[in-house]
């Protein structure tokens, strides 16, 4: 029987015992003639309503409990409620009706009505997991039998009728707790705590949890469950401003420790010294703001920057005219006795009252005005800007590719731009507006009453600073906020690059959780951050309103005194909140810039960085040879820079021949491909090609003459002509094509639906390995190069698609110098000379007869054991 077969059978089960019971007590009545006994039958008659109605819930609410690959609770949760009701109908056998204590009625109520619980739970059970409902409703039902029992015994007119009752009770009591919790699934979630194999075997004695289905199950609602934790609830509000202060001061440290460790990493990839990096951080904040100026587009940002000049005259004029236009109304009405009609018809009124609605009018339409054109600006500055980032990005050299990760980099690229997008935006909206705001209200209130303006003006000091220390350690927490975004975005990206291994080990749930907890530490740091800029808004409000208060009531005084107009002080008090708002933007302007200052020096950081190996430099010779040599190369990995990969290799590969390389895993053949193909300059001794030194060859003409085809060849997820044109998009069509020819992809790619336009996925994941590694040739082919490095390309391929792809490497190796990386005797067999690599030297050289003539030799020996497959059965 299926799980959903079993669900289903279980949920009627409860119901359909009931109605057996009901007529087992129905039918002896009727038979007899007499009228059943009125309350247990009552009691059952509610049960099975109750029963029916769960299952009825259980099958239209909740479908997802027959399709049999959810998991789902074995038990149904009504099972608890009907156990205590069937229970209780054989225990309220009635007694004399006239002794019937006055806690039956209780007990003819309760179990129904812990049913009631069934729709009262759902919104636990939504919160906190399936199984609330079935453990509430367990606890229910219990209480439903206990508390009558306790009420009886506690008078003395129904002890007696009870005592012998009492351990029936019990036992009924301790069947519902048991049921209760097996539908709950408690087993479950006991059995998938680690260490509990033990208790798990036994509950598969039992046959509680039956089967190794149930195992899985079991593990499955672990995952869940623990998904379900990891979800955040919401915000968390620190419990104590002592808990604030240590998040805080944690922060702060974690900030610190992710600066340093992020200039390790590139101290690691650049060389550069710490003195070197603050020289840099110190250039940050000018660099910035040179880049957000060069990349913004000035056609939005001049007209942005006139409309909101514009936009702060009218915002002051208002105001001023309504000021005028208050002293105008009070002074006809009550200064001259004149009625409000004949001050509204007077000559004053009217013209200011058209001065307000005009400037409002023109604060509206600037308001709309910089608005736009600023967000336009800043939205292009910010293209501009990752374009930048990028073109710089794909130039950096292998060895800060290693120290980085691509999930990593592309946080950079796309959020930490972002945060420079909203301060470019955010600054140029506001700063003029808010500059101009502060010094036009400070010089408006002293005009208009210095002694109010010097109160207002008071606690600006106290704010700034509140502001400036604010400032600093927002910065700080942008770094941890980029950090944690970072990582999340990193494990995303390499999580969703490896779809295949992820599902076929089954660790989808892992990979959730744990992205889950990193982009929860991400929260966790705004949450932090939120609460801080909450404590610095909460003291800067309360200053305000203090502020305010005093400039009321002062000014007030002022009024009544005869020193101050109303309408002077009304227009006092607009200019201070105009004060208000230009200190509150001035401040906002300095936490944002602060912030993304601090956090943005890493994106800075990459849109400086200069690559160790600068293109366009050096020669780029008419013709190439093929001709190469290693002289004495010492290399070592900048991220093992200790240990030395290679010590001292030597040797040359004439022009047109083929070097086959061999040796142990780990001896340097992959290292050796990537400084041929120069992406590592070694440390000691020195490459030639053609007798000149790498160092004095121009990089990207270099690259021109290598063709590599790599054991795992990528594909982009581009059309397939375009996959082969892609080391030399200069080349017709009809040549990719005759490259697709000799490389024995033509046939394939034919057969395509789409042909050369067919897009063979990311990665190449359309097409087999096999034809992957032809399209490969076919590009290297398309390039014409004058050296060939191989590195493993037919190792990956079944011997069919070897032979197949062998005759298509024979056609591209064909007059070109050949470096050959290999593993297979079938490859290594042709070459003109064999190197056995060790140690970081050239071990043995030779034709493969001449080193397979000694058994003694390295050659004979790694032959025996790394070539020649062994013909063993499994
Ligand atoms: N990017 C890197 N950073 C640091 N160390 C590296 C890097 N790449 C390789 N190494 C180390 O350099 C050594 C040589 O690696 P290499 O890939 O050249 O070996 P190989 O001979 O090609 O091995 P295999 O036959 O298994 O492919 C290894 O010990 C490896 O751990």
């Amino acid at each position: 029987m299926g799980d959903a077969e079993a669900s289903l059978m279980l949920t009627l089960l409860p119901p359909a015992v009931l109605l057996l019971l009901l007529a087992a007590r129905l039918h002896p009545c009727v038979r007899a003639g007499r009228r059943p006994c009125r309350r247990p039958t009552l009691a059952l008659a509610a049960s099975l309503l109750l029963g029916l109605g769960c299952a009825c819930s259980a099958l239209l609410v909740e479908p997802h409990l027959w399709c049999s690959h959810a998991p789902s609770p074995a038990w149904p949760p009504a099972a608890p409620a009907v156990v205590g009701a069937v229970g209780w109908a054989v225990l309220c056998e009635p007694p004399p009706r006239r002794a019937a204590p006055p806690h039956a009625a209780l007990h003819s109520f309760l179990p129904p009505a812990a049913g009631l619980l069934v729709p009262l739970t759902s919104e636990i059970e939504a919160q906190s997991g399936r199984h609330a409902r079935s453990q509430a409703f367990s606890v229910a039902a219990c209480a439903a039998r206990l508390l009558p029992i306790v009420f009886g015994l506690a008078r003395p007119s129904s002890r007696a009728h009870l005592l012998p009752w009492l351990p029936v009770e019990a036992g009924l009591l301790a069947l519902t707790l048991l049921v209760g919790c097996i539908t709950s699934g408690t087993p479950r979630t006991l059995t998938s705590a680690p260490g509990c194999e033990p208790l798990n075997a036994s509950l598969v004695a039992v046959g509680v949890s039956s089967s190794a289905r149930e195992l899985e199950r079991v593990r499955w609602d672990a995952e869940q469950r623990e998904m379900e934790r990891v979800l955040p609830r919401g915000l968390g509000l620190c419990s104590s401003v002592a808990e604030l202060w240590r998040q805080h001061h944690r922060m702060l440290e974690e900030a610190r420790a992710m600066r340093d460790e992020a200039s390790k990493a590139d101290e690691v990839a650049t060389s550069t010294t710490a003195s070197s990096q603050d020289h840099e951080r110190d250039k940050e904040h000018h660099t910035i703001w040179h880049y957000l100026w060069t990349c913004c587009p000035k056609v939005y940002l001049f007209p942005g920057l006139v409309c909101s000049l514009f936009l702060t005259a009218s915002s002051f004029g208002t105001p001023y005219v309504q000021g005028v236009l208050f002293d105008v109304a009070v002074n006809a009405t009550f200064t001259n006795g004149t009625t409000i009609d004949e001050a509204w018809d007077s000559q004053a009124v009217l013209p200011l009252l058209g001065a307000v609605a005009g400037l409002q009018a023109s604060t509206w339409l600037f308001e709309v005005l910089v608005g736009t054109l600023y967000a336009l600006a800043a939205h292009t500055a910010l293209t501009r800007l990752r374009i930048r980032m990028f073109h710089n990005l794909v130039q950096q050299d292998a060895a800060f590719f290693d120290a980085h990760v691509s999930g990593e980099l592309s946080s950079r690229l796309i959020n930490d731009s972002g945060a420079l997008q909203s301060l470019a935006q955010f600054t140029s909206q506001n700063l003029v507006q808010a500059a101009v705001r502060v010094l036009g209200s400070i010089v408006a209130m002293f005009v208009t009453h210095p002694l109010l303006a010097l109160l207002a003006t008071l606690v600006t000091p106290v704010n700034w600073f509140i502001v400036h220390r604010a400032g600093e350690v927002s910065g700080l927490y942008g770094v941890v906020q980029n950090g944690a975004m970072a990582k999340a975005n990193a494990q995303a990206v390499e999580v969703l690059g490896a779809m295949r291994t992820v599902q076929a080990s089954t660790a989808e749930l892992r990979e959730a959780r744990r992205f889950s907890e990193r982009i929860n530490r991400f929260l966790k740091v705004v949450i932090v951050t939120v609460q801080c800029q909450t404590a610095v808004i909460f003291a800067q409000l309360g200053l305000s309103k203090v502020r305010d208060v005093l400039v009321l009531g002062f000014g007030m005084h002022q009024v009544l005194a005869g020193n101050l107009t109303i309408g002077s002080f009304t227009a006092f008090t607009t200019y201070v909140s105009l004060y208000e708002q230009g200190f509150l933007a001035l401040a906002n302007i300095w936490l944002n810039t602060k912030q993304t200052l601090i956090a943005a020096g890493r994106f800075l950081q990459l849109m400086e960085r200069q690559p160790a190996i600068l293109a366009g430099v050096g020669d780029s010779p008419s013709s190439c040879l093929g001709l190469l040599e290693f002289r004495n190369v010492t290399f070592a990995y900048p991220a093992g820079i200790e240990v030395p990969v290679l010590r001292g290799l030597s040797f040359t590969v004439e022009p047109g021949t083929v070097v086959a390389l061999v040796g142990a895993s780990g001896a340097g053949k992959s290292t050796v491909g990537r400084l041929i193909e120069r992406f590592y300059d070694p440390q000691h001794g020195a490459l030639l090609l053609d007798g000149a030194d790498y160092r004095t060859l121009d990089f990207r003409w270099l690259r021109r003459q290598i063709g590599l085809v790599e054991q795992e060849p990528v594909l982009f997820d581009c059309s397939l002509l375009e996959n082969i044109k892609y080391g030399n998009p200069e080349a017709s069509d009809k040549c990719a094509q005759t490259a697709a020819e000799r490389a024995n992809a033509h046939e394939f790619i034919r057969s395509l639906p789409n042909g050369y336009a067919s897009m063979p996925g990311e990665k190449g994941t359309r097409i087999s390995g096999g034809q992957k590694q032809r399209v490969a040739i076919a590009r290297a082919l398309n390039k014409e190069p004058r050296l060939l490095l191989l590195d493993e390309a037919t190792s990956a391929l079944d011997s069919t698609n070897e032979a197949i792809v062998q005759s298509s490497l024979d056609a591209l190796m064909q007059g070109r110098t050949t470096v050959v990386i290999a593993h297979r005797l079938s490859t290594v067999v042709r070459a003109t000379k064999i190197l056995v690599l060790g140690d970081g030297v050239v071990l043995e050289s030779g034709t493969h007869s001449e080193l397979a003539a000694d058994p003694t030799s390295a050659y004979a020996r790694f032959m025996q054991h790394q070539l020649v497959a062994p013909a063993q059965q499994y």
